[in-house]
């Protein structure tokens, strides 16, 4: 098996290609980022979760190709956000930014770690980012509406979703789902571009020398 680093693709027996996409799970504290994570991993809501920051990896197939998705269920100590580590930064090919529909102060948190993760990120593109409304199922409760939420993610251009960690499964697939989409389609964008400089940079390179001689 080789494993090509930059890119991060694993070239598996049979020329199948792997490629792995690390997502960063950021919110305040109890939104659910480990309940969202635990029901993606094992399709099950347990109820309480033991406060362990850790990576976890699952293998999937999206659109016909094998991916493994690694996730760092981050915690927040208190209410602060600017505990964000330039590790995490860095790690992070896609993140999951999540508030709680029934908290009004998680909602603005999400606000204040985009322009954190904007102003902090050394990468050279943006990092594709997902906002995710937990606990729907509480709506009886809801302090942010479903309407704020898509506009937050328009105006920041990033993926929306509403869902709930207790009630159900599909939800919480698509959204990391659509994130490592996100991740590939703009690897393959940078990919493409890259291409296209090579070429022109061959082509003046050419012409260069003809007019030269
Ligand atoms: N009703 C309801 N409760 C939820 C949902 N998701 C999580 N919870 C509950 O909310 C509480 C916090 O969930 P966690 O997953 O531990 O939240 P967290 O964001 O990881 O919390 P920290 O690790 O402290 O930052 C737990 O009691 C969960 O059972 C949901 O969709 N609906």
């Amino acid at each position: 098996m080789v494993v090509e680093e930059g890119s991060r693709v694993e070239v598996m027996e049979g020329n199948q290609q792997r490629s792995e996409v690390n997502i960063l799970l950021l919110g305040a504290r109890n939104v659910g980022k480990t309940a969202l994570t635990v029901r993606f991993l094992t399709r099950r809501f347990i109820g309480e979760y033991g406060a362990i920051e850790s990576i976890y990896s699952r293998v999937d197939r999206i659109n016909g190709q094998e991916i493994c998705i690694n996730i760092w269920d981050s915690q927040q100590p208190g209410e602060k956000v600017s505990s964000i580590s330039d590790k995490q930064l860095q790690w992070a090919d896609g993140m999951i930014l999540v508030y709680n529909i029934c908290d009004r102060s998680s909602f603005s948190c999400v606000l204040q770690l985009l322009q954190l993760i904007r102003r902090r990120s050394r990468k050279p593109s943006p990092v594709p980012v997902v906002i995710v409304g937990n606990k729907r199922d509480l709506r009886d409760h809801r302090r942010v509406s479903g309407e704020e939420g898509r506009l937050l993610a328009l105006t920041e251009r990033c993926g929306f979703f509403e869902v709930s960690a207790a009630e159900t499964y599909h939800g919480v697939l698509l959204v990391f789902h659509r994130l490592a989409d996100l991740v590939r389609e703009g690897r393959a964008l940078r990919k493409s571009g890259a291409r296209v400089r090579g070429i022109v940079r061959t082509v003046s390179a050419v012409f260069g020398r003809k007019r030269a001689e």
